[in-house]
């Protein structure tokens, strides 16, 4: 479970993210959806433990990320294409992170099978498509067996058929009871992968509810989106 509360963060005097909550429960996938800049990855941010909040509380499991005594059996996270060095094998990764998180080496194998990158475990990161490089990032969030994930714009980059694949893998993820976090601007697309939504713009909730409550008295998906996030529709937070 993740429990954000109250949630305030500053860059210099711009207040990019205002007292912000919402909880992201286990056994469902929650979106957490708006335009670019609307403080989405400054919320992920401080939610990891990469930044510091201003006020507020980002809670994971019941504490903050820097509390969790291994973080990444309790949390697996996917930002910015996950971060494997160009020259190091696909297993060569996974054992550094393995090793410096005290994960055995067996995990290695399973993940990569997991991610559908069984094959590819020899080769550099450097020669991975963007959809590879996607895919070995999750294989890294899931090393510790978490119970929660957190995935910043996943789909972002990826073909048709990568982004049915990220979808039916977090689906049955959160099917075994555990918790999933996901960023988007893509309101059709997190709205066919999600349980629940929370819209954020410019900083503040603009709607939080299931994807029918949310979507539901609009025209469409991307309706609903304009509408929540320009303001026209401001009734409909809850
Ligand atoms: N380190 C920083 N210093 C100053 N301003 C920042 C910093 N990081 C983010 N911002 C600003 O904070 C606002 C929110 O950015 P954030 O990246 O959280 O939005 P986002 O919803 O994730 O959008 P995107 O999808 O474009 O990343 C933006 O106006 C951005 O320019």
């Amino acid at each position: 479970m993740i429990e954000i509360t109250g949630l305030t963060k500053r860059h210099g005097r711009r207040t990019v993210v205002r007292d912000i909550g919402f909880t992201a429960l286990p056994g469902r996938v929650t979106g957490f959806l708006g335009p670019n800049g609307a403080g989405k990855s400054s919320t992920l941010r401080v939610l990891l433990g990469l930044d510091f909040a201003d006020a507020g509380t980002a809670l994971i499991a019941g504490k903050p990320y820097r509390e969790l005594d291994r973080p990444l059996r309790t949390v697996g996270a996917l930002l910015d294409g996950g971060g494997a060095h160009r020259s190091r094998t696909a297993r060569a990764h996974l054992s550094w992170v393995a090793a410096s998180n005290g994960i055995s080496r067996k995990r290695i194998p399973e993940v990569l099978e997991l991610v559908g990158l069984g094959e590819a475990a020899r080769k550099r990161a450097g020669t991975f498509s963007l959809g590879m490089a996607q895919r070995l990032g999750l294989a890294t969030a899931l090393l510790g067996e978490p119970e929660v994930l957190v995935l910043d714009e996943p789909v972002n980059g990826l073909d048709p058929e990568g982004i049915r694949w990220m979808r039916r893998f977090l689906r049955s993820f959160a099917a075994e009871g555990r918790t999933v976090l996901l960023s988007s601007h893509l309101m059709s697309e997190t709205a066919a992968t999600a349980d629940d939504l929370v819209v954020i713009d410019r900083g503040r909730i603009a709607a939080r509810g299931t994807v029918a409550e949310i979507t539901g008295g609009h025209a469409g998906l991307e309706e609903a989106f304009f509408a929540l996030t320009t303001g026209t529709d401001g009734g409909r937070t809850r």
